[in-house]
């Protein structure tokens, strides 16, 4: 299902401080990303205690995601309750994994798929991230993939599809052209050094992805 008609939701992903969380969020990003419990050597990893309380502390109306490689189901379920996100986005799970998970939890589901093995998980997950996963099934590899083989799946499939790889402020208008998908997901294509992002680099992506609000810096939610 093409979603060219409509705005391009955002992720931002990897954000591991307040202040980068704080800063894709007064950009206008509509999901932020919290990278915690992969088996991958990533300097976005953060500890669930941290990601609990970025989550806890991200103003209302901003989707908070999870992004995980468990070992199991039950593995996931300990997770997302650990960290309280409003979406979990699973790498490395199969199909059947990904069915019982979202029978179990409150969280919208998000499956990191190829283009390749997407139709497995189209009926079992809330959305599919179609991204440039490596040999271990993490994303983070800064690598783009085929986006006409990509608009395919976005054409051929009814879950909505965010596209990620690679994506950059140079590439993501062009992306978002060629391959009309739901959403777009970034990580380390607007970072200024290894897990820190680049503050003009998430504003310049959000800009060129039509989503840019400027939003007023979010106060504490905390009473
Ligand atoms: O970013 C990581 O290091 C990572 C590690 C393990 C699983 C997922 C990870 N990131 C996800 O991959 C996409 C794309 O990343 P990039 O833009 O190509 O760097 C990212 O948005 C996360 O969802």
């Amino acid at each position: 299902m093409t979603h060219s008609d409509s705005r391009t939701r955002v992720k931002i992903c990897g954000l591991t401080t307040a202040a980068d969380r704080d800063l894709a969020v007064t950009a206008g990003a509509d999901a932020v990303g919290f990278i915690s419990g992969v088996s991958v050597d990533t300097p976005r990893e953060i500890s669930a205690e941290t990601a609990a309380t970025l989550v806890e502390t991200t103003p209302p109306f901003v989707s908070t995601v999870l992004v995980t490689m468990p070992d199991d189901v039950s593995d996931a379920l300990e997770r997302i309750d650990r960290v309280g996100p409003d979406a979990v986005q699973v790498h490395g799970l199969s199909p059947s994994a990904v069915a019982a998970l979202a029978g179990e939890t409150d969280a919208a589901v998000l499956a990191a798929v190829t283009a390749a093995n997407s139709p497995d998980y189209e009926s079992v997950a809330d959305a599919l991230v179609v991204d440039s996963l490596d040999d271990d099934g993490a994303g983070g590899t800064g690598e783009t993939h085929d986006w006409e083989r990509a608009r395919d799946r976005v054409e051929a499939l009814d879950s909505p599809v965010v596209l990620a790889g690679g994506l950059t402020p140079d590439n993501v208008g062009a992306a978002i052209e060629t391959v009309a998908p739901y959403g777009v997901d970034v990580a380390s294509g607007v970072e200024r050094s290894s897990g820190h992002k680049d503050p003009a680099a998430v504003r310049s992506f959000l800009g060129r992805a039509g989503t840019r609000t400027d939003r007023p810096e979010p106060t504490d939610p905390t009473p």
